[in-house]
């Protein structure tokens, strides 16, 4: 019946991001684990104590039937019957304490592991984010930390009150008779071999339910979105006929899914069947032998029953456990892979340091499995200078500001940045960050006072924010999504220079700035890069001009070098460039789009 069921890609799988071993996840555990033991040791004692507690209602049973077998008056019956009641509440009170403290304490592991991770998927090197591993990434960062989550705050707390259970249980049970223990093992061979047989088919079958419903979903998604035009081809028919088809194959699969877990509750019961039968017989032969009152034999089969409960939740629960096992190990892989990636320059505000200079030696730097990138590119910028690369698509200017970044490493070469410093980039990108401005600032500065919001924001020419900046946390309203490029921009600068880092690269900064807002952004990044060491990729070559060097690409290579004065006068490529950007008369024209043709020193120009 299920041999149609494969097993199904899964993000994750494959080539992509690293799985962590079982002794890494473990070793990623166990700091966090020895940091609680006091409250490890509490729960394990409220677990021991609520078992404890839990015997003593089929013990005072047992002692009931002792009692009316033996004719005893009702008060003995009584005093037995309220150590029942007493036995009841007390265990169910002592096992939700430890409970409440096994979920916080849990709750609190799950809060740094998921830092741990969300720290961790920040530090990669943001070309491995950049490629098909971000899909990776984010499942990680979502459905294994759900996973894990889920199985941390219910199935862990429910598994270990009831592995405390069934070892106090079996240890009463030995207490009791040590062949009424015996006996009930009878269980052992149905739980083992149905539980073995239930795993090694379940993660296949729930990971391809889930597939399944997820390729109806999508069907039928697809059927919405698409409805006009379906029904403008008349092919309604066949988006049904494919929904139908896709529920058709998920139920088939869910009804595999259900005949499993059917035949392990067979093989729960059989085995409940088996030790029950087993105390029983044992206990009638002891019984006959004298060895054991009925009220004893009583409580051996009520401990056993009790079992019951706990048993299923352990066998259920190992699905569960599997599933945040391998979530786990694919978190404790996203942790360890940035463990290896090289740290970021230790934080050090340009006010804090003298400004950086950049010196590269002979970088070259190839992306994976290709010849492109850059080659032998030697640079020094000097401290508070702007060095601007300009060259034609593909020349590589944004891999070379990515290794000045920091976003990858050289394979070959030296690149330093001295003193060391976190290099801030601001690109054509436009992002508007949730909140309000005073949240989109102090994301770079989550200590800065309305004040120096304020002033960042008059740095960057964007006084009509001021009035956004609310003095009382919680009222700095959210700002329109729709917000005009030029105005993200601004404050994207602003968020900047409240950084007041070193280091800024520019990679095109004003690229999808509409012209309204155009000569503010220009202004604004002028007032950043005042006095700061910047690097400025440059389309416009307006903006390469007012550089103190320019580098011109070409191939990966640099080119050419010097100020625009001296490159014009050499009559080289930059020359051709600029002509090409300003017309035979080399006037640049006031505030030129990059959208006014030509931007882009054109292909046939590079040398
Ligand atoms: N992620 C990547 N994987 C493989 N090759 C890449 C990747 N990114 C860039 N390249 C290649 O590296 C070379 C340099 O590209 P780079 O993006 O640095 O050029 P660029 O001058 O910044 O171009 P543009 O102005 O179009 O952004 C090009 O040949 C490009 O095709």
């Amino acid at each position: 019946m299920v041999s149609d069921v494969a097993e199904a890609p899964h993000p994750g799988d494959g080539p992509g991001l690293p799985i962590a071993s079982g002794a890494e996840v473990w070793g990623a555990l166990r700091g966090h684990l020895r940091r609680e033991r006091g409250r490890l040791a509490g729960v394990a004692v409220l677990f021991l104590v609520a078992a404890a507690l839990g015997l003593v209602m089929p013990a005072c049973l047992g002692r009931i039937v002792d009692a009316v077998t033996a004719g005893a008056a009702w008060p003995v019956v009584a005093v037995w019957v309220a150590g029942v009641a007493a036995g009841a509440i007390g265990a169910a009170l002592v096992a939700l304490w430890g409970a409440r403290i096994l979920v916080g304490l849990v709750q609190d592991l799950l809060a740094r592991l998921r830092e741990d991770v969300f720290t961790a998927a920040m530090r990669l090197p943001a070309r491995r984010v950049d490629d098909a591993e971000s899909a990776d990434l984010l499942s990680r960062v979502t459905g294994d930390v759900d996973a894990v989550s889920e199985a941390g705050g219910n199935v862990v707390p429910a598994l270990l009150s009831a592995g405390f259970a069934i070892v106090v249980s079996l240890a009463a049970l030995t207490v009791l008779n040590p062949w009424l223990a015996f006996a009930g093992l009878a269980c052992v061979p149905f739980y083992v071999l149905g539980t073995r047989a239930f795993l090694r088919r379940s993660r296949v079958v729930f990971r391809e339910v889930r597939a399944r419903e997820a390729a109806r979903s999508q069907a039928v998604l697809e059927a919405i979105d698409g409805h006009e035009t379906l029904t403008a081809l008349n092919e309604q028919g066949h988006a049904l006929d494919l929904v139908a088809e896709r529920a058709r194959a998920s139920i088939r699969v869910q009804i595999v899914g259900v005949g499993l877990r059917n035949r392990l509750f067979r093989s729960i019961n059989g085995g409940e069947a088996a030790g029950l039968i087993g105390i029983l017989a044992a206990g009638w032969l002891l019984h006959a032998q004298g060895a054991l009152t009925v009220g004893a034999v009583t409580t051996a089969a009520l401990v056993f029953h009790r079992l019951f409960d706990p048993i299923g939740q352990l066998i259920f629960g190992l699905d569960d456990v599997q599933r945040a096992a391998i979530g786990l190990a694919r978190l404790v892989g996203v942790i360890g892979l940035a463990a290896d990636a090289p740290l970021p320059h230790p934080a050090t505000p340009a006010a804090a340091t003298a400004r950086t200079a950049i010196e590269l030696r002979e970088v070259s730097f190839a992306y994976p499995g290709t010849a492109r990138g850059v080659r032998g590119v030697s640079m020094r910028g000097a401290p508070g200078t702007t060095t601007a690369i300009v060259g034609a698509s593909g020349s590589g200017k944004s891999t070379l500001a990515r290794l000045i970044a920091g976003h990858d490493a050289p394979a070959a070469g030296t690149l330093r940045l001295t003193p060391p410093a976190i290099p801030f980039a601001l690109s054509q990108e436009l992002h508007l960050f949730r909140g309000g401005v005073a949240a989109n600032l102090r994301l770079a500065a989550p200590g800065a006072s309305d004040a120096e919001l304020g002033a960042a924001l008059t740095a960057a020419g964007a006084d009509w924010a001021k009035p956004l900046v609310a003095a009382a946390p919680g009222s700095d309203l959210d700002l329109d999504p729709d917000l005009d490029g030029g105005r993200i921009q601004q404050l994207a600068v602003a968020r900047a220079i409240l950084a007041d880092p070193a280091l800024v690269i520019l990679d095109e900064a004003t690229a999808d700035v509409g012209l309204q807002h155009r000569a503010e952004v220009d202004r604004a990044i002028a007032a950043l890069r005042r006095g700061r060491t910047a690097v400025l990729i440059a389309h416009q070559l307006q903006h390469a001009a007012t550089a103190d060097q320019i580098l011109v690409c070409a191939d990966g290579a640099v080119i050419e070098r010097g100020t625009h004065e001296e490159l014009i006068a050499a009559g080289g490529a930059y020359r051709r460039f600029w002509l090409a950007q300003t017309g035979p008369r080399g006037v640049m024209p006031p505030h030129a789009s990059p959208n006014d043709p030509p931007t882009t020193p054109p292909e046939t120009e590079t040398p």
